[in-house]
């Protein structure tokens, strides 16, 4: 792109970060344009339809906080050029409980085995000193990350946020929507192909029964494609494609509420994974494992929703890395918390 609008572009963005004015910049998945996302007030707006305008920002816990929406006062493109060099010195300290996560872990598996769950989702918080700009960790976040959707976004009321997700859960357009079941993680080595056991196996299929299960009930002719790996960044996943047509476009508030959160981020029930998650997590996961994305903004009835996954949270000095993972009957406690150490890097290779 000519330089000049680059540079425009950049001076609007520091402009509006400047006068501390909520604004979202994002990236789809294998895209190279950039969309900003302007709003001109501090108001710190709900979503109450989903045929709004704008991008939307929901927390793990819809029950006790309210999703916001970022409305699209101004908006501006532009394309990223992977070719921009942006070096990274590496040097940060790190604050996390390896010890408690692990015994998090090992009362999963007990609850499991009494029979009240089936899977849960077992996540921590990392704590990390940083002083990069967030628009630097933006950039280095696109750069690294070609097929996540990436983003960044600040709002005076929420914070910032930034990350680098792998997971769609929902993208509609027309009445054609769209869901992923994203579960089981190993990491890249080499050019090897993952091998997978029935653990992981279970536990992606165990996420693509649920949303075959919920999605049943609005009546929608579901396809589901076969499984496949899936590279993030320097893991493997596994993941279907579900694909269907909604009834109206007024039905994607139905499924959004009948999905989220899945068991891929939250378990099995849903209900009493989520108490669990609530009553034996030590901090709050907030935003993450949430969702957020456009809405409308394309064309009319169209949406490209994400599950906020591979994310932090900036404040002063500070960027508090967020990672989780799945656990079930076959799950082996130092695996798990070497999974979560893992994921950590998606985030952690940018400071
Ligand atoms: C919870 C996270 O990831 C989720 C859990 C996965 C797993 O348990 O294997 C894999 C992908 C995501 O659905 C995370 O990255 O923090």
């Amino acid at each position: 792109m000519p330089s000049q609008k680059k540079d425009s572009s950049e001076q609007k963005i520091s402009r509006h970060l400047d006068a501390r004015l909520p604004m979202v910049m994002y990236r789809l998945p294998l895209e190279t344009k950039v969309n900003c996302v302007f709003q001109s007030n501090s108001k710190l707006n709900f979503l109450d339809r989903y045929n709004q305008k704008g991008f939307i920002f929901a927390p793990f816990d819809t029950d006790k906080k309210e999703i916001v929406l970022f409305k699209a006062d101004e908006t501006l493109e532009y394309h990223f050029d992977s070719l921009e060099v942006l070096d990274n010195g590496k040097s940060f300290s790190k604050k996390e409980d390896l010890d408690f996560h692990l015994r998090l872990i090992e009362k999963s598996i007990e609850r499991i085995r009494d029979g009240s769950l089936k899977k849960v989702i077992a996540s921590r918080s990392i704590n990390v000193t940083c002083d990069i700009s967030a628009v630097v960790l933006f950039k280095r976040l696109l750069q690294n990350y070609p097929t996540a959707f990436c983003y960044l976004l600040y709002h005076p009321k929420v914070g910032t946020w930034l990350g680098a997700s792998p997971e769609l859960l929902v993208s509609v357009k027309g009445l054609e929507f769209k869901t992923t079941s994203l579960a089981g993680t190993l990491p890249v080595n080499g050019s090897y192909l993952p091998k997978w056991t029935s653990k992981e196996l279970q536990e992606q299929q165990l996420v693509t029964d649920f949303i075959q299960d919920e999605l049943q009930h609005l009546a929608l002719p579901l396809k589901i494609s076969k499984v496949e790996n899936y590279k993030a960044g320097k893991l493997w996943h596994l993941k279907s494609v579900l694909t269907g047509k909604l009834n109206s476009f007024e039905q994607l508030k139905k499924v959004i509420e009948a999905l989220h959160p899945t068991p891929a981020v939250c378990g099995l029930p849903k209900r009493n994974a989520k108490e669990f998650i609530l009553a034996n997590e030590n901090y709050d996961r907030d935003f993450y494992t949430g969702f957020l994305g456009e809405l409308n903004m394309s064309e009319s009835n169209s949406a490209n929703i994400f599950v906020n996954l591979r994310c932090m949270k900036l404040e002063e000095g500070l960027a508090k890395i967020f990672v989780g993972g799945g656990i079930t009957i076959d799950s082996v406690p130092q695996n798990e918390l070497q999974e979560t150490i893992a994921k950590s890097s998606t985030m952690l290779d940018l400071l």
